[in-house]
């Protein structure tokens, strides 16, 4: 389908060129092209008031559709759900009229390269926001559908969880209309694909499993396809301690976003965690250390600075968390 649309890409925009809306009159500059979708090309562009995300698309229906979301998102308190929407119009061109959208330019990093850069915890805090945002979704009644990594990314510091294509997003009690295989509780044979918050909260503990195994894999035809999820979980220290957890979600065991939220935050900040951090960086000492016994007060000293160094992050870490809360 990709294939077909990157040769058939619609409306071809160039750096530099300049886009004025046929109804707003608003004009954008574009700089670059971001990626391209089933309904239509993203560029990078600058706007009066800086950068912006452009989309345009063939299908005025597929386009309105995607801004009606936006919309309704934007009415949102607190935390934007999504990129805020900005602008919608024409573009006029020699091949013809085209819609295209203007919302907010989110510059991050993707989700998995993020967590493998990054310390263990920063899975459990990523997705308590997550489950943060998705709680406000389901309450306005919508379900966001295709929840996956190329669908997140991750803005700051401070670090915060932000949704990026919200075309999959599903009016709650429809059927999904947008989903991925690895995610679809549908494809793995556990649940259906009616719109409801349990179908997100599948995805989010599916999107925990790649966190971990970045490849991803299939449904093995030889075995249950729980006991392949739940091996894959036993067999790694990260996502056993968030076992439960998972569990709970992949057997559709919550049925709103806050429930596994609670779970989840309980693990996060376990003393068990705190422990095992402390255990990994004590078993990491180098050698060298053990060796000098006469200097003895600088293995001292050193103690109380990994001490202090371990406080302070674990300290950082429920700062950056708790302000991402409140965002
Ligand atoms: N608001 C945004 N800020 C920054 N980059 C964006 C934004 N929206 C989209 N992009 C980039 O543009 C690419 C294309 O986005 P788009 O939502 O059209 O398609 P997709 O998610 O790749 O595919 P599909 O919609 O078919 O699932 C994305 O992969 C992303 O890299």
């Amino acid at each position: 389908m990709k294939e077909f649309i990157s040769k058939n890409q619609v409306c071809k925009l160039h750096p530099g060129q300049q886009v004025i809306g046929k109804w707003h009159r608003k004009s954008y500059k574009i700089v670059k092209q971001l990626g391209y979708g089933a309904t239509g090309t993203v560029y990078l562009a600058h706007g009066v008031d800086g950068a912006v995300a452009l989309k345009v698309g063939a299908e005025s229906m597929a386009i309105s559709s995607e801004v009606n979301v936006l919309q309704q998102l934007s009415k949102v308190q607190g935390q934007h759900l999504g990129p805020s929407f900005i602008d919608v119009d024409d573009i006029i061109t020699s091949e013809g009229t085209y819609p295209f959208y203007v919302m907010e330019y989110l510059e991050g990093e993707p989700l998995i390269p993020f967590w493998q850069k990054h310390r263990p915890e920063w899975l459990g805090i990523l997705m308590v926001q997550l489950l943060s945002d998705l709680d406000r979704l389901h309450r306005i009644g919508w379900i966001f559908g295709d929840l996956k990594p190329e669908n997140l990314i991750v803005t700051g510091p401070p670090y915060r969880i932000r949704w990026m294509d919200v075309g999959g997003t599903t009016m709650k009690g429809r059927a999904i209309k947008e989903y991925t295989e690895f995610f679809d509780r549908g494809y793995w044979g556990l649940g259906s694909r009616k719109a409801e918050p349990s179908y997100d909260l599948y995805s989010v503990a599916m999107i925990m499993i790649n966190s971990r195994y970045p490849s991803r894999f299939d449904k093995k035809p030889s075995s249950a396809p729980y006991k392949q999820l739940q091996k894959a979980i036993v067999n790694d220290t990260i996502l056993k301690k968030y076992q439960s957890t998972i569990e709970g979600a992949l057997q559709g065991k919550f049925s709103e976003a806050m429930a596994m939220r609670k779970s989840l935050v309980s693990q996060v900040g376990s003393s068990d965690s705190r422990r095992e951090y402390k255990v990994t960086r004590r078993t990491q000492a180098p050698t060298k250390q053990r060796k000098k016994k006469k200097k003895q007060p600088a293995k001292k000293s050193s103690a109380i600075f990994e001490t202090f160094l371990v406080g302070s992050f674990l300290l950082l870490v429920y700062i950056l968390y708790w302000f991402g809360q409140m965002m």
